[in-house]
């Protein structure tokens, strides 16, 4: 079947990459991806594309493009930063009659919202859109890419506005494995929570670094993001946001420890006992030990205290802290110097 979605006139990448003189920008992190096994396969990952609309961050010189046009997709936006590109992308277009369109752009600022049309859209309970983004990316763009996106399932924003917008893409092997780590794992972090609470998300398989041009350092994971119609906790992004944050401030600590530091000082004991009590969380389990229902029961407590006094979300113990380093250096500052004559 998946011969009749082939489209045999495409330029091969090693040809588009000889035509154009495309040099990967080391300044750039640029690792190409030129194997069509493991293209394939990143795609095949994704899920079923056949009529799909896909949306490709960092095309580059279209290893990935060239499979997701073999895979049935209907319509294929790619967005890639780099103007070297374009021609390759261009001619790709070409090829593929006029499937793909080109954007000339930065993935992190650009409206992914009006991306698509809109009869795409889906209602949240709803089955999926046929609407997918993938991406192999460069890893400092997509770490803060991922947590955008991640806020912005949770509003809804963004390409959520299509509904559960699905995602397959790349990331250092560690993040990817910080992304999908289970409770009590040595990689449990802040990034799994915020992951987990707010989709299914799987790590499909690690391409070893050599199997990229340029070799990058590290190894890569590809993982799939699929959101869940009921988030696992049910309260603001920036609030599970601060509640996961403080947790995982002193990981190789006791809990109770981060916990503590979402209260100003002078009422910290009191009501670091009273969270952990009402979410029934043990003081002493580690960061990494705490369960999704744990979090949720930390989140739930919080947003009642913070309802009970409104001043409390706006505290930072790092302000605070500051704010006292200032005072005792302006005390010391004020103190008369006593000379010797
Ligand atoms: C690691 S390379 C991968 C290229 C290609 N996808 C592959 O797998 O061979 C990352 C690509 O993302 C592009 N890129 C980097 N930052 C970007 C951004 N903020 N927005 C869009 N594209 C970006 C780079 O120019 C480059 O083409």
């Amino acid at each position: 079947m998946m011969s009749l979605y082939r489209l045999p006139p495409l330029p091969t990448i090693r040809e588009i990459i000889k035509l154009y003189n495309l040099r990967a920008e080391k300044q750039l992190s640029q690792n190409f991806l030129l194997d069509l096994k493991l293209t394939d396969k990143i795609v095949r990952k994704a899920g079923n594309l056949q009529n799909a609309h896909v949306c490709e961050v960092g095309p580059g010189p279209g290893g990935i493009t060239r499979a997701i046009l073999n895979s049935g997709a209907e319509e294929l936006l790619v967005v890639e930063k780099d103007t070297r590109f374009l021609p390759g992308l261009k001619l790709l277009n070409e090829a593929s009659m006029g499937k793909v369109r080109i954007v000339h752009g930065d993935i992190l600022t650009y409206r992914m919202d009006k991306a698509f049309p809109r009869h795409l859209q889906k209602a949240w309970s709803d089955d999926p859109p046929n609407v997918h983004i993938i991406g192999n990316l460069p890893f400092n763009v997509s770490t803060p890419l991922i947590i955008k996106w991640l806020e912005e399932m949770a509003n809804r924003t963004g390409p959520f506005v299509y509904g559960r917008t699905r995602m397959t893409l790349t990331f250092q092997h560690e993040v990817a494995e910080r992304l999908t780590a289970p409770t009590s794992s040595k990689q449990r972090s802040r990034l799994s929570i915020m992951a987990q609470y707010l989709c299914q998300v799987k790590h499909c398989f690690s391409i070893p670094g050599r199997a990229f041009v340029p070799k990058p350092e590290v190894d890569v994971g590809v993982v799939h993001f699929s959101p869940l119609i009921e988030p696992k906790i049910d309260q603001p992004f920036k609030l599970v946001e601060k509640v996961v944050r403080n947790v995982f401030q002193f990981r190789r600590k006791y809990c109770y420890k981060g916990i503590s530091m979402l209260f100003p000082e002078e009422q910290r004991t009191k009501l670091t006992e009273q969270i952990l009590t009402s979410a029934d969380v043990e003081p002493t389990l580690r960061p990494s030990a705490l369960t999704m229902k744990h979090f949720q029961g930390l989140c739930n407590a919080y947003r009642e205290m913070c309802e009970q006094d409104p001043h409390l979300f706006s505290y930072n113990f790092r302000e605070e802290l500051h704010q006292k380093k200032v005072k005792r250096n302006q005390d010391t500052q004020k103190t008369p110097q006593i000379t010797l004559s």
